[in-house]
């Protein structure tokens, strides 16, 4: 049986007549890194705010580490780290004031935690530099450090990447990749770009004006955005015995529903319809299929692109 660090069965916010979270249903399992994608205004922030407390459901429910209630809620909140909108910096510090400010504040006595998280977040070596002077990739890691003060089992970060560039984008797809395999843990983070969030993701969570709109691994989403050729036969045994054996590739899947997907000759199509004609397979489609991420993400959320 998996065993959840979250669940969220219908979760529904509203502000007086506008639904921003309808009927949520979701759950984050250890040891995944989960990519909340939306466009602005789609309901991500308001999500992490309901799942970290700063904010409460109008219906629905949340469960983490298997509880549920406010009570509950209240005493499990604190196997969670969160970052959500911006880190909270004080800019006239260096990175490890910074940690060390939090570290008490929070009443954790062990000092070496200090130093253990500031290498691992890549920024041992900022010795008396002041948080003002930062990039904002910098911020961000030390933002990630100060959520990760109390050993989160589950991490929310709040578009951690965004505004980064390709270099801090990589740095924090790294670091998050080490905690999840390092630590086990779980964490949820947010982005308005699918693109950007790309591989750094082994989930991904699509949600649009509130609803949820689809859940999918990375290697469900590589699989649509693959180009190939779909080609739909009565016959797909034998269609399948012709590619191995007159055009020398296993590059293809059989679908579900019996269409076959050829990854191989993309650029000679003409070479596969005349050799499957050959042989006398008769073929209701041959077509290239696969989309950028970006326009996959379009198709999902139903086609509309905002701002
Ligand atoms: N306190 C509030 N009162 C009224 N409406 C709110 C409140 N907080 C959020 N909203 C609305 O809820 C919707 C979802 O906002 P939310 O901040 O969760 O979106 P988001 O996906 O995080 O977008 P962004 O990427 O812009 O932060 C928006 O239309 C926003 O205006």
């Amino acid at each position: 049986m998996t065993e959840y660090v979250l669940k969220t069965t219908d979760l529904t916010k509203s502000y007086r007549e506008a639904n921003v979270l309808k009927q949520i249903s979701l759950s984050l399992a250890p040891g995944r890194i989960y990519g909340l994608i939306g466009q602005n205004g789609a309901g991500k922030t308001t999500l992490m705010r309901l799942i970290t407390g700063l904010s409460f459901p109008s219906s629905g429910t949340i469960e983490l580490f298997g509880h549920q209630g406010e009570k509950n809620l209240q005493i499990e909140r604190k196997r969670i780290g969160s970052m959500i909108e911006y880190p909270s910096l004080t800019l006239s510090m260096t990175a490890k004031e910074n940690i060390r400010l939090h570290r008490i504040i929070r009443g954790i006595p062990n000092k070496e935690i200090e130093d253990e998280l500031l290498q691992l977040v890549g920024l041992a070596d900022t010795g008396r530099k002041k948080a003002k002077n930062f990039s904002l990739g910098m911020k961000q890691r030390l933002g990630i450090a100060i959520a990760l003060l109390s050993s989160p089992e589950l991490l929310i970060l709040d578009e951690p990447i965004n505004g980064l560039d390709p270099v801090g984008v990589i740095e924090i797809r790294n670091l998050l990749k080490k905690l999840c395999e390092e630590r086990h843990m779980a964490i949820l983070i947010s982005s308005h770009n699918l693109p950007e969030l790309y591989q750094t993701a082994t989930d991904y969570i699509i949600v649009h004006q509130g609803e949820l709109k689809q859940v999918l691994t990375l290697e469900q989403l590589d699989e649509r955005c693959k180009h190939h050729f779909l080609i739909r036969s009565s016959e797909p045994e034998r269609l399948v015995s012709v590619l191995e054996m007159q055009l020398h590739t296993t590059n293809y899947k059989v679908m579900p529903d019996q269409s076959v997907k050829l990854y191989d000759y993309l650029d000679d199509k003409e070479k596969v319809s005349r050799v499957l004609f050959e042989n006398g397979i008769v073929i209701s489609n041959l077509s290239n299929e696969g989309d950028t991420l970006e326009n996959y993400f379009i198709s999902v959320i139903g086609g509309e692109q905002h701002a």
